[in-house]
């Protein structure tokens, strides 16, 4: 699932993930994101590890993002093999001016939040259609474990969540990284995203949702006038 992928966005994303990539210095150990827009930072990453000796470490938040990054030599260890991130550099579906977001349309949003949690300073790389007042048009994806996730679905509809089981590109069941399923709710807006997330939160089976609120450091939007960064003043 992509937000989408016009010649402009791909740019803009691009734009926004060659700024982020400047965050990245010697020394560092860099949280690796996942998605269409990360892809490109790790492509700017791997240019740098080979044409300017930039050394660092990643970890990453998906088998995808960590095959990239080794293919361009880009060292790549395990969350468990270091004590703590010093950046992560992700992307997200969608961000509200509260630094609230969805994330997950790739389908990683638990290693996403795993490594986001674990990580000194968090930023997005996004394209400027992805800002948005309230977010919620882009469907909310929650990561559940497939033993008894038929009941989950019926929860959800029952509560107007409009649920729909992901198929991946294969037409078969969606499996995450940790070979879980997700369930898309089409929610279209989301007036209380606290209220959701701790809803969610609640349900036995659901091992993650794709609320990830307020936990942004800063926003790098790739817009036509140069990138922006909007930092969120309440997590420095
Ligand atoms: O599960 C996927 C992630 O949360 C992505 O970071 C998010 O969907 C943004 O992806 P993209 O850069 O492809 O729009």
């Amino acid at each position: 699932m992509s937000a989408g992928n016009s010649e402009l966005q791909n740019q803009l994303k691009k734009a926004a993930a060659t700024k982020a990539a400047d965050y990245v210095k010697d020394g560092m150990i860099i949280g690796l994101g996942s998605g269409s827009t990360v892809r490109m930072l790790v492509d700017e990453l791997g240019r740098r590890v080979q044409e300017e000796n930039l050394q660092f470490t990643g970890v990453s938040t998906s088998i995808s993002t960590a095959e990239q990054a080794r293919s361009l030599g880009i060292k790549i260890v395990d969350l468990d093999a270091v004590n703590a991130i010093d950046l992560t550099i992700d992307g997200a579906d969608q961000v509200d001016r509260n630094f609230n977001g969805i994330k997950g349309g790739g389908g990683n949003l638990l290693w996403e939040k795993i490594v986001a949690v674990n990580s000194k300073k968090l930023i997005w790389v996004v394209d400027e259609s992805k800002v948005v007042n309230q977010i919620g048009a882009f469907p909310l994806a929650v990561d559940v474990e497939p033993f008894g996730s038929g009941h989950i679905l019926k929860q959800f509809s029952n509560a107007g969540f409009n649920p729909v089981v992901r198929i991946g590109n294969d037409g078969q069941l969606f499996k995450t990284d940790s070979n879980n399923i997700i369930l898309d709710l089409h929610l279209h807006k989301i007036d209380d995203p606290g209220k959701l997330a701790e809803t969610l939160t609640n349900i036995v089976g659901v091992i993650e949702h794709g609320l990830f609120l307020g936990m942004v450091n800063e926003v790098v939007v790739g817009k036509q006038a140069g990138p922006e960064i909007l930092v969120n003043s309440k997590k420095r």
